[in-house]
Parts: C-alpha cells; structure tokens; sequence
C-alpha cells in the first residue's frame, strides 16, 4: 500500500469506543456508579492489593497518615478507583486534582494549604504537572511544609508554612517522565497490569448485576476477551451490547456481542482501529519495521504520546509488536493478525517473537 492510500485508508476520525479514556460526562457517571468502593470489590491486581492492605492497615494501626501511592499504569485499570479506596478504607476525606491544573506553584500552595488533617490528596496525571509545583511537592510530602516566596529581587524572602499531614496518592500512565526526587518521595509505587480475561469476566459480572442485567457467561466471556485488558473498556462494551440488544430487541447473546463489537470496529482480539493502522503502518508502510516512535505516530496521524502510553502498551502485551533499540518491530502474530504474508527470510525479524 501507499503512503497514500494509507493515510485515505486510516481517516480515524474520533473513534473512543476502546480508547480507555472516558468518553463523556454520561460515561464518568456509569463509570461512578461501577465503581468499587472497597478493596474486597476491587477485582484483579492481587499484589496491589495485597501490598495496599498492608500499607493501609499498618497506618491505621499506628495512627498516622499512610504513605505517599504512586500508581503507574496505562489508562482505565483502575487507578483513580484505588486513589478512591483508600480514602474510603481509612475513612478519609478524599481531595482530588491533576497534574495538568496544577501549572503554577501557587496553584499547589492553594491546594496544599487547604487540605484538613488525614486528608488524601489524589493528583491525576501527577507528570504533567508544572516543575516549580513539583519542586514544591518534595517539601510538603517529606516534611509537610512548603516554602511560600513573598516579593520579587533581592528583596524576596520564602516563609515556611505547616500543612495538615496529608496521604499523597499520585496517578501516571507515563512513570518514566517523573523526576527521580519526586518518585523516591513516594513509599510506595503499585505498577498496575493489564487484566486477564477472566478478571474481566468477573468485573463485567460485577457491573451487570449493578444495572440489572441479565447476560450469559458465555456473552461476558466475549466482551471480556475483546476489553483490551482494561475494566473501563470492558464496561463500555457492556454499554454498547446493552444498547444493541434493546434496539434489535434481542437477548445479549455470544452472537449479539460480535455484531455490536462488529459495529464498533474493535476485532476479535479486542483491536480498534488506531491499534491496527498502527500495526498496518509498521506492515505496510516500514515492512515490518523497526520504526521510530515519532516518524509512527506521524504515519497514523496520532499524538506520539498516545501511541506510547495508550496503543503500544497493550500491542506489546498480546505479542504483537516488541520494542527494540533500533524502534518498533511488528511480529509474526501481527503480520497474521492483519492476513499479509511476511517475507521469509531477513535480518528484520531477528527480534521477532
Ligand atoms: N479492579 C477493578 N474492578 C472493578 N472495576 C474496575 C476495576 N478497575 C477499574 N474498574 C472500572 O473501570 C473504570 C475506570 O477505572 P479508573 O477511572 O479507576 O481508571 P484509571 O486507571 O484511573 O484511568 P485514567 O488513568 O484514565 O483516569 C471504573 O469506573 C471502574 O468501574
């Protein structure tokens, strides 16, 4: 295929069906409503769990605020819920922000100035975050203090201020971007992973029964294996098999969820359109690659940012593409994903999987 005929091909438009950011103010109210409160609801991330419950318990019975959570891990798995958790377990009013709204020190100094003692402060997209906040962040989460500069020149004096001991609970899709002071500040980072199938099932069980749904196991077990990995896409597609089988008035069966999915563009591996012009554009267009980050993102049209922490994650994940230090490479299962034969020989596919 042409560069051309690629670019008229991919015409993406804005497809959010499986991208994990919330759709609409619609979505974020189904998404409150599904949200687990406890950490005996929340499904999947064992570990995490484990090692929250720890974290938690052994404040509670020390009697001082939990430690500083940084949660990592791509969109939609779980981590404003968990940030929700753990004010909810302590009993702890729950203050939240992100890091794009705090582009100022001072916006920072407001905030952290009018948390109440015990407060937990969630701070999504904590990487996005101006630097002279974060500066200000390594202060107040070490020693809950911050350092308020008053007048400009030499004339400008900083005066310390006492804040209420507060639990930070910072959220990121991108951990590498943090400053290495900010992340040691932190006692204790839970990497988030993709979901399996059957953690999916059990999620989706979860939101039908709390709409009042009646759908067989083997219809959930088909929108699971189409989620992505992600409990908010998961639901999504619940939605959008809900709505097909009341327009078509018809049972959400096995086969009402490939037509509604069908619909939808998201395949049988749970792909959307942007993750197969991705892959299409490594095929078609790099022959196989390896290609850079950037010079993919411009073949797709899409920001390199949500190729890399939104596409690429869950493509590297299913075995689909590898990374390698020369870019990115499309494997085998990719070139039979999208039916194009590979060529056989090559020093392209030494990383190949
Ligand atoms: N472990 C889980 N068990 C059940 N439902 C979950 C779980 N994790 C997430 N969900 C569901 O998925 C939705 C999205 O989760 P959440 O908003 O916490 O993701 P996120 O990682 O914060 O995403 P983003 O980074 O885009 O804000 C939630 O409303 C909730 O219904």
């Amino acid at each position: 295929m042409s560069g051309g005929d690629l670019e008229r091909d991919l015409d993406l438009g804005d497809d959010p069906v499986v991208r994990p950011q919330p759709e609409s103010e619609a979505e974020l109210a189904f998404e409150g409503a599904l949200r687990p409160r406890s950490l005996a609801e929340f499904v999947g991330q064992s570990k995490v769990r484990g090692q929250l419950e720890l974290l938690l318990r052994a404040a509670t019975m020390q009697q001082r605020t939990p430690d500083h959570i940084l949660l990592a891990g791509p969109p939609g798995l779980g981590k404003t819920t968990l940030a929700m958790i753990v004010a909810h377990e302590g009993d702890r009013p729950l203050r939240m922000s992100s890091g794009p709204a705090i582009q100022h020190a001072g916006d920072l100094a407001a905030l952290l100035s009018s948390l109440t003692p015990g407060e937990v402060l969630f701070i999504d997209e904590i990487h996005r975050m101006a630097r002279s906040a974060e500066e200000m962040l390594y202060l107040a989460m070490e020693d809950f203090r911050i350092d308020i500069m008053v007048g400009k020149g030499a004339g400008a004096t900083s005066i310390p201020l006492d804040l209420a001991p507060f639990t930070l609970v910072g959220a990121t899709t991108r951990s590498g971007l943090l400053p290495n002071p900010l992340r040691d500040r932190f006692g204790f980072t839970a990497h988030l992973e993709f979901y399996d199938d059957g953690e999916l099932e059990e999620v989706l069980r979860r939101a039908a029964g709390k709409l009042g749904l009646d759908i067989p196991a083997p219809a959930l077990a088909e929108i699971a294996s189409r989620s992505r990995g992600t409990p908010r896409i998961a639901n999504r597609l619940l939605r959008r098999v809900r709505d097909y089988a009341l327009v078509h008035r018809t049972e959400p069966d096995v086969a009402v969820v490939g037509a509604a999915l069908e619909l939808y563009d998201v395949d049988a591996h749970g792909l959307d359109r942007l993750d197969r012009a991705v892959l299409d554009a490594i095929v078609s267009r790099f022959d196989g690659g390896p290609v850079g980050l950037t010079t993919l993102a411009a073949a797709v049209g899409e920001e390199a940012d949500t190729i890399e922490s939104v596409v690429e994650p869950f493509l590297v994940r299913i075995g689909m593409v590898t990374r390698t230090p020369r870019g990115r490479v499309a494997t085998r299962t990719a070139w039979q994903h999208l039916g194009v034969a590979r060529p056989s020989t090559g020093a392209l596919f030494d990383d190949d999987v």
